[in-house]
């Protein structure tokens, strides 16, 4: 039999071909084929997940992205929403985007479980992290962030905090050293102190001692370029109305981040500053590997020692070079930010609130000498009240969103109501959905910690009851979202946990604070790379509190 073949058109005939149609037509065809693809993805993206409820568009381009972008209290609208549309909702976002917020604890626990492989980064979170932080732990997934994560996680064991507690003691009292020096030079046995500041000096400092025996010497007074970009992030509060405009449409078309803004300029230098500071640190820190004498060799136990170690013989662990820098660049960010403004909200909360603040230098002053860490962790109930109602009402890194690669079934607790008017206890996700977690919503909400969610309340940790029924059904350290969940969470929570606790308490044992300008003075949030505090009418990031010794 003859078989008969189809010639196939030679390189030659197919660019006379296209020749012969002309670059214009090309372009509309490949358009047009880009086009119907997305029409297609859209389609098959509405028969696979099913259409809730949710708030309208308030802008045509933004739907609801704009109002969570500029609003004081993002986890507050989420929250509002949950109560009128149920448990999870859908909002309408960037140029016809849509995401499903999820405000439930079962619902929340499902994804957590999936993170990092059903549910991924979306491409402008990794776009965003890549150019800041680079190919770390941050942005990598699935199987890579597995491989990086074990690689890191004995820096972070127990027996690794635990000797890193005396660096937190020396952060602290560093810190208190000045302040002493500033109040007694003043005539009114009180010092108005910029805390935020202080707060930035003591976590960078601590980071850099504990993650890479690097001093930045900031409570020295030393200037660290690091700090520098971070605090013109911090400063750069007035962000122009376009540059907050391409940064919602980069949601849609993350090619938007490579245009050069004042934003991505900041970011730029932040990664080069940081690759900078990890590279001498590397070099330093290998030399010291190489090193014969005994006592430098100890070193390695810092977690750069362990992230250079993991270079080594262990091929199943083995980072390259750029991960090995950026792992370092993950750290100085997690590490200083989210600390930092963590214990200026205590200071904030514990000013606004004598009879806390009293109850807690009383339980510290009763205990005698500093705590070890494992006193910490266990012999100061009211301390870790403290602590974990900062985490709870103020979480540094308030809300997630995460991109699903693979079709999904979410379980809810309770039923919903969709679109077209059924109740459903399940929801499916269909591939491209994207998903909104926010941690700040579900810490604070009514639903799940009682009528008496929003204020600020340690008692609530020292009692069984204290935390109602719903709120122990939030999967994550302590029923919090702070750290989040899953594979993700965080790695290095035994280290902010024990730095939060060891700095406050030497703070609180030794001075008393109050706001400046009486209890009420009101605060707002102020956008940095993270959310800061800032007492309103203060430029930056001030937080000036009225500071004298306790004696
Ligand atoms: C109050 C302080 C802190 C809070 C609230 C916090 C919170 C978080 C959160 C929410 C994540 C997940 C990020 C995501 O999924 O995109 C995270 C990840 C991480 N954090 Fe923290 N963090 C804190 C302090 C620290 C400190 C002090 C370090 C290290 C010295 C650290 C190291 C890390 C690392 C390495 C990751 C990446 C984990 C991974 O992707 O597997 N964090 N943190």
């Amino acid at each position: 039999m003859k078989v008969s073949t189809i010639p196939l058109p030679s390189p030659l005939s197919l660019w006379t071909t296209v020749r012969g149609v002309g670059p214009f037509n090309v372009a509309c065809s490949l358009a047009a084929l880009w086009a119907f693809g997305k029409v297609l993805r859209a389609l098959r993206w509405r028969l696979k997940t099913t259409q809730l409820r949710g708030p309208p568009r308030t802008s045509f381009i933004y739907g609801v992205s704009h109002d969570l972008a500029s609003s004081q209290d993002s986890g507050e609208m989420y929250e509002r929403w949950a109560t009128e549309y149920g448990v999870a909702y859908m909002i309408p976002s960037v140029l016809g985007q849509t995401r499903i917020v999820l405000c439930d604890p079962r619902a929340i626990a499902h994804f957590y479980a999936r993170e990092t492989w059903t549910y991924v980064q979306t491409p402008l979170s990794l776009t965003l992290l890549e150019a800041s932080m680079g190919r770390g732990l941050l942005w990598s997934q699935g199987e890579d962030h597995k491989r990086q994560r074990k690689a890191l996680t004995p820096g972070f064991s127990n027996a690794a905090i635990r000797k890193l507690t005396s660096v937190f003691y020396d952060s602290a009292y560093k810190a208190k050293g000045a302040w002493d020096t500033a109040i007694e030079s003043s005539k009114d046995g009180d010092a108005v102190i910029e805390v935020q500041n202080w707060m930035s000096h003591i976590s960078l400092d601590t980071v850099g001692i504990a993650g890479f025996s690097h001093d930045f010497g900031s409570l020295d007074g030393k200037h660290a370029s690091v700090t520098e970009v971070f605090d013109t992030f911090g400063n750069n509060q007035q962000a122009s109305a376009v540059n907050k405009a391409l940064l919602l449409l980069a949601s849609a078309f993350p090619i938007i981040t490579k245009i050069p803004t004042k934003r991505r300029n900041l970011m730029k230098k932040l990664s080069i500053t940081m690759g900078e500071i990890s590279n001498d640190l590397l070099i330093r820190s290998r030399r010291e590997k190489d090193s014969v004498n005994m006592s430098r060799r100890e070193e390695e136990k810092s977690i750069i020692g362990l992230l250079i170690k993991s270079e080594g013989q262990d091929a199943e662990l083995r980072m390259s070079k750029e991960e090995v820098v950026a792992q370092m660049k993950v750290l100085l960010v997690a590490g200083y930010e989210t600390i930092s403004i963590s214990l200026t909200w205590a200071l904030i909360e514990l000013s606004r609130h004598p009879d806390v603040q009293t109850s807690l230098r009383e339980e510290l002053l009763a205990f005698g000498a500093d705590p070890t860490y494992d006193q910490l962790k266990a012999s100061l109930p009211y301390l870790d009240a403290v602590v974990h109602e900062i985490l709870r009402l103020h979480p540094p890194v308030g809300e997630f969103i995460r991109l699903a690669a693979a079709d999904d079934v979410i379980p809810l607790s309770e039923p919903v109501r969709t679109i077209s008017g059924e109740m459903t206890d399940s929801i499916s996700i269909g591939k491209g959905t994207l998903i909104t977690i926010s941690g700040a919503a579900i810490n604070r909400s009514s639903a799940i910690w009682g009528p008496d969610a929003k204020e600020f309340k340690p008692d609530r940790w020292l009692t069984e009851d204290g935390i109602s029924g719903k709120a122990k059904e939030v999967q994550g350290h302590r029923h919090l979202l702070t750290f989040v969940d899953g594979p993700r969470t965080c790695l290095g929570k035994d280290f902010a946990i024990t730095e939060f606790k060891t700095v406050l308490s030497v703070l609180v044992k030794n001075f008393v604070f109050e706001m400046r300008d009486g209890l009420d003075t009101p605060v707002e949030i102020a956008r940095g790379i993270f959310p800061r505090p800032r007492v309103v009418g203060e430029d930056g990031i001030g937080v000036p509190l009225r500071v004298r010794r306790y004696e």
